[in-house]
């Protein structure tokens, strides 16, 4: 196999096309079978492999700049890289990342996790080099999806005013994760049907050739008029007037070509977009005939192309789809808004059921927040269907344009807490502590399933502005669940299990760790008093001072920041309140970006099971406690 002997880019420079090819079909084979025991995102990394190979045969990493939007797609570049023997590793905790990422290589020139960012960081890179009279080249290798983000088109306005030299390489497969949407899909839509575009020009261009060569206006009218036309037929025209050359479209699966159009591009002067037509899954036909579902694959058996999924309780996002539907059905107002996750999100029925109030606006997660705060005002219920980590992008919005004027807008924030394969920067770890520090916010996280339905019930019933409800990408308990479930009392939590010794506040999942603990401390005399602190903002302050009046030990636990988070704003409760000498400790994730891994791996490196919280629970208790209890006090 000649994979076998490529562990450095500049081994590919010894190769023929032909061989070039050839191993663009090892390389296919190579992620096709790694993936099916790993998982990961196989089918936007089969239709880039011919342009990763003519990238790397062409040009010198990591001299030259490779940045990949998101990063999701640079398996190819990993195996060029040196690390196609990581690949058993994948996404595995300590293993190899499933992003680009600098500490893993120096071909990583850029990180990413987040869409949209390759423009802006090929720009910096470019006005570094000139400032510092180097010379190198940067490639910014983006999707049509990413395409469609706002960081994306701002980059794009400086670029083009600029007028630096660096190459946008557009990889254009017509899929974000689900079919790409919006005016941009649409114009490359247009130009990805450009055999028709190219066929009229060459016979526009041949007729207006014969018109016979005279002086006069007739020969200029003809130029006129070639000129107009070309500018109509010339396909990449909204790139052009943005200030780019535009070269294409091209096909991404023809190595020749694409080696022969980059090397055609290097003679052009300031920004370059080539436009590269590719099929998201190619090679694997399970993946081209649905890419979507092919997109974030889990293990699976390649023969059949059966995912090997575990079939357990409902996924959490799962009830959230299905019990919105059940109050669309009653409620009119009810619209759902995602940035570009209606798979991920749970949303796919509830598109089907009511495709007019399914609104997906593409990779715009600021656009999504705004649009929601627009239909607010109008008297709708838009629900903001978001990752946890992707609401990062929408802060200034969720402040600005939604909690300042206490718009009704109801937010569900699905991977909150760890995610587990996505890693560092997918973590759905910081949102407790930036929405709790907003005015006119509500944020609620369920314990279960069917308090995820009784807390959308009370979402869909509130309208004194934004709440917002976070849940977990983990499975439900298995709970009954209520067939009309009734609103919780905003800002009231509840007592799981009665004790005196030390009470627990725990937030979602973190109930379930902290009965287990409650559960193996019975037997030692200690009981828990676990309180499931369902609202982390307003917090129940009637519990806080009972709390004290009973001079309580606390212990605070939630899968999010510990700075900033619910266990610091019970910290400052009790500071503003004045009361001295409560007993109490926070569990949370600690002060640093925790890595890919499974969602279990990441609890137990930060300190989130029940053992830890029995530990803490040990050192919190009076000396005298732990003494008579036999613990080093
Ligand atoms: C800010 C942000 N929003 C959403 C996502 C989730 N996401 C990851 S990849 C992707 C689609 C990217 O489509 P495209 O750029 O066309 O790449 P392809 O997978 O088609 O090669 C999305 C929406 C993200 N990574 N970042
Ligand atoms: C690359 C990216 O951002 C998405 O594909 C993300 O990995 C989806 O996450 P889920 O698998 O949790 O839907
Ligand atoms: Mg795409």
């Amino acid at each position: 196999m000649l994979l076998d002997h490529i562990n450095q880019p500049e081994d590919l420079k010894r190769l023929s096309t032909a061989e070039l090819e050839q191993l663009a079909e090892e390389i296919r084979q190579f992620l096709v079978e790694k993936l099916s025991a790993s998982g990961g995102h196989l089918s936007s990394n089969l239709g880039i492999v011919e342009l990763t190979i003519a990238l790397h045969t062409l040009y010198d990493s990591p001299r030259d700049k490779f940045i990949f939007d998101v990063g999701h797609q640079a398996y190819v570049h990993k195996i060029l890289t040196g690390r196609k023997d990581r690949f058993d590793t994948l996404r595995k905790y300590k293993g190899m990342c499933g992003f680009i990422k600098r500490a893993e290589s120096d071909h990583d020139v850029w990180e990413a996790g987040h869409s949209s960012t390759s423009l802006s960081a090929a720009m910096g890179m470019a006005m570094a080099r000139d400032l510092k009279g180097e010379d190198f080249r940067v490639f910014a290798v983006i999707g049509d999806g990413a395409m469609t983000g706002g960081m994306a088109l701002e980059a794009m306005n400086h670029i083009g005013h600029e007028k630096k030299n660096l190459t946008v390489i557009l990889n254009d497969n017509e899929m974000s994760i689900a079919p790409n949407v919006g005016a941009i899909h649409n114009y490359l839509s247009k130009i990805r049907s450009d055999k028709h575009y190219r066929k009229a020009k060459e016979e526009v261009e041949s007729l207006l050739k014969k018109i016979p060569a005279i002086g006069g206006t007739l020969a200029k009218t003809a130029e006129k008029v070639k000129d107009s036309l070309k500018y109509l037929l010339v396909s990449g025209v909204w790139f052009e007037e943005l200030g780019f050359n535009y070269i294409g479209p091209v096909d991404g699966h023809n190595l020749p070509l694409l080696l022969e159009t980059l090397k055609q591009s290097e003679k052009v002067e300031g920004p370059v977009l080539i436009h590269v037509i590719t099929t998201k899954g190619k090679g694997y036909s399970p993946a081209e005939m649905d890419s979507h579902k092919w997109h974030g694959a889990s293990p699976y058996k390649i023969e059949s192309g059966q995912f090997l999924k575990a079939v357990g309780n409902p996924m959490y996002t799962e009830v959230f789809g299905n019990t919105l539907i059940e109050f669309a059905e009653k409620d009119e107002r009810v619209v759902a808004v995602t940035p570009a996750m209606p798979g991920g999100s749970g949303l796919m029925n509830f598109a089907a059921r009511f495709p007019e109030r399914m609104i997906d606006v593409g990779i715009a997660e600021q656009h999504a927040a705004t649009l929601c705060a627009g239909m607010a005002a109008e008297g709708m219920k838009p629900v903001f269907a978001v990752y946890s980590t992707f609401l990062q992008r929408a802060y200034d919005q969720v402040v600005h344009d939604i909690c300042r004027p206490k718009l009704n807008v109801m937010f569900a924030i699905d991977r909150a807490g760890f995610v587990g394969p996505d890693g560092e920067t997918h973590q759905g770890v910081y949102d407790i502590s930036f929405l709790r520090s907003l005015p006119n916010m509500v944020l609620m996280m369920p314990k279960d399933e069917n308090e995820l339905r009784r807390m959308m019930r009370t979402g869909i019933d509130y309208n004194e502005g934004p709440i917002a409800v976070r849940y977990a990408r983990i499975n439900g308990l298995g709970v009954p669940m209520d067939e009309n479930p009734q609103p919780i009392p905003i800002g009231t939590w509840e007592t799981l299990t009665e004790g005196e010794t030390m009470a627990v506040l725990a937030v979602g999942p973190m109930n379930q760790v902290a009965l287990e603990a409650a559960d193996m401390l019975r037997k030692e005399g200690i009981n828990l008093r676990v309180i499931n602190a369902r609202f982390i903002k307003p917090m129940d302050e009637a519990m806080l001072l009972q709390l004290a009046k009973e001079h309580m030990p606390i212990i605070t636990m939630e899968e999010g920041s510990e700075q900033g988070g619910f266990g610091s704003a019970v910290l400052e409760f009790y500071a503003k309140q004045g009361i001295e000498g409560m007993r109490v400790r926070t569990m949370g994730v600690p002060d640093y970006f925790v890595e890919h891994g499974s969602i279990k791996e990441q609890r137990q490196e930060v300190g989130l099971t029940a053992e830890h919280l029995i530990t803490q629970v040990h050192t919190l208790l009076p000396r005298k406690r732990q003494r008579s209890a036999g613990l080093n006090a």
